[in-house]
């Protein structure tokens, strides 16, 4: 990249991270943390009685994830010489995240491909498929094996589970995630490492270097040992915070996202 990367070599310790830390308000650290059936009642009360639809959320959502990219990895600090981003997309609303958060990366200068290996068949997600091909960017038809994406990509970005993953992993997101563990560019998840419990964690799991929560963060980020965690999803109206006790911190100004 030919920009000039906002941070001197000198102040950061990693090759792709150049992000200029922004201290989060002190309520920060009163930030509630959800449990799994507390995010999904939250979830569902925004739908059913706050009246929002699923593209809607899903589209505030997939901006903040891509916002938060821009922050962590400025196209200025890649190391690659193209701005290269894999976005692995699971089968639930997680991977329509990743879908939105591809389409808006793409529109702010990165160079992102898709892999999409079960596609749910709903006009939602065809939709979102869709306006990625027209946007050119390209779908992979297998995952790439691990020195494959350290040669090729800049980060990957993780939309395959969220708040909804139970149990075991099954195919083919194990093998997906199992091929993660092996590569050694920077990680950015959206909402939940996959394969994390979504309380618990997970000892063996996936250590992604970013974390973007959406609406708020679930219980397992309190294991979060990576150098970024976002909060995303600026949509929640004050009553339904003040009803879960969100204690949300106040974003800046007019952004969508904000490190914790
Ligand atoms: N309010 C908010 O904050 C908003 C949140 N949003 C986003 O939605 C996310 C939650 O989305 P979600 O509820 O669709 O579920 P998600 O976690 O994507 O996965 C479900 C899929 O995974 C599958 N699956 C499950 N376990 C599995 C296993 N062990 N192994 C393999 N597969 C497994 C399961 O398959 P099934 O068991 O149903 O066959 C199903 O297909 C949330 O984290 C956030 O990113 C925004 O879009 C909008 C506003
Ligand atoms: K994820």
């Amino acid at each position: 990249q030919t920009g000039k990367c906002p941070l001197s070599p000198s102040t950061h310790n990693h090759q792709n991270d150049c992000y200029s830390s922004r201290p989060a308000s002190a309520m920060a650290q009163s930030i509630k943390y959800l449990g799994q059936e507390e995010a999904q009642r939250i979830d569902e009360e925004l739908f059913s009685e706050y009246g929002f639809s699923v593209d809607q959320l899903m589209e505030l959502a997939g901006l903040s994830c891509a916002t938060a990219v821009t922050r962590a990895y400025p196209l200025s600090c890649l190391v690659k010489p193209k701005p290269t981003v894999l976005v692995i997309c699971g089968p639930g609303n997680n991977g329509g995240d990743g879908l939105v958060c591809a389409r808006h990366l793409k529109l702010f200068g990165y160079e992102p491909s898709i892999l999409y290996p079960k596609r749910p068949n709903k006009p939602l997600f065809q939709g979102l498929t869709t306006q990625c091909q027209k946007m050119e960017i390209p779908f992979l038809t297998e995952m790439p094996e691990a020195p494959v994406i350290d040669e090729a990509f800049n980060l990957v970005i993780d939309a395959i589970f969220g708040f909804s993953f139970k149990g075991a992993v099954r195919e083919p997101f194990g093998s997906i995630i199992d091929v993660l563990k092996k590569t050694t560019v920077p990680i950015a998840s959206i909402d939940i490492p996959s394969g994390w419990d979504v309380e618990q964690g997970s000892v063996d799991g996936l250590q992604p270097d970013t974390l973007i929560s959406l609406t708020a963060p679930k219980n397992s980020a309190t294991l979060f040992k990576g150098r970024h965690h976002f909060l995303g999803g600026r949509f929640v109206p004050p009553a339904l915070e003040r009803k879960y006790q969100l204690n949300l911190p106040r974003y800046p100004e007019t952004d969508c996202v904000l490190k914790l």
